[in-house]
């Protein structure tokens, strides 16, 4: 493993997060499976017909071996059944202090309040099953991505120990935060992932003559836009936290 193969799965896991938030935009918001909504109250914790979807599938996907992998992060990780399928023998990448680091609520909270009214369409239509479905596959997706922050880190502090060992020493988030960031990377994923969603997103027709080249499925910059406030910040922070605790 090294920097360039987990920016390679970075770049991967952009097309499933793009074609995840596709396959959202084809339901209206459906605001009934996300209430009760009352003011004040922390989406997360009340529940709702999502919270029932995601904690009942998560139990599911854990006997079906999915949180053996350490790539994965259930939303609700208390109380999950043990896996039910021949151990793998995952390859321990992680430095154990840093394994369990979960920054899934703030992703639930980004991803209700703020992502979903920016491309879902204002409505019902009763779907809420195949919502809720959707819905899952966004989160799990962004929050793979975001969690893998965590190899990133790792691959990182290998390759120069020397650098990261005195700020994580002296526990300086700024530091880290300034070390781990490249912003000309930052602005090429930016422009891929819009690109992505100009290319998955477009009507596909047989003929030239084509009048719906400019409707997108999920307009472009609302993906750009995801990337640069939520997924990359919350990246760079699942590294920070990571490395603070590196040489635990
Ligand atoms: O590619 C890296 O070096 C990363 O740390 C990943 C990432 C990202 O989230 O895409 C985060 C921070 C960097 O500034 C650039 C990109």
């Amino acid at each position: 493993m090294d920097l360039e193969s987990v920016r390679d799965s970075l770049i991967r896991q952009e097309d499933t997060i793009v074609f995840s938030l596709i396959e959202r935009a084809k339901f209206p918001i459906n605001s009934w499976a996300y209430s009760p909504p009352q003011n004040g109250v922390d989406a997360f914790s009340a529940s709702s017909f999502l919270h029932s979807f995601v904690r009942e599938s998560e139990a599911l996907h854990a006997k079906a071996g999915r949180y053996e992998n350490p790539e994965e992060n259930p939303f609700f990780p208390d109380d999950l059944p043990p896996s039910m399928v021949p151990t793998h023998d995952y390859k321990q990448v992680l430095h154990p202090a840093g394994s369990s680091i979960n920054v899934n609520k703030t992703i639930w909270d980004i991803y209700l309040n703020k992502l979903l009214p920016l491309f879902a369409a204002e409505g019902d239509d009763g779907n809420y099953g195949l919502t809720a479905a959707c819905d899952l596959a966004c989160l799990q997706a962004i929050s793979r991505r975001i969690h893998y922050g965590k190899f990133v880190a790792e691959v990182k502090f290998k390759e120069s120990p020397e650098e990261y060992g005195p700020a994580i020493h002296d526990q300086d988030r700024a530091g880290l935060m300034k070390m781990l960031t490249f912003e000309a990377v930052e602005e090429m994923v930016k422009k891929r992932v819009e690109k992505k969603a100009t290319v998955f997103g477009q009507e596909v027709n047989l003929s030239d003559n084509s009048k719906s080249k400019e409707t997108y499925k999920v307009d472009p910059s609302v993906v750009s836009r995801l990337y640069e406030e939520w997924v990359m910040p919350l990246t760079k922070q699942v590294q920070v936290e990571y490395l603070l605790r590196r040489l635990d």
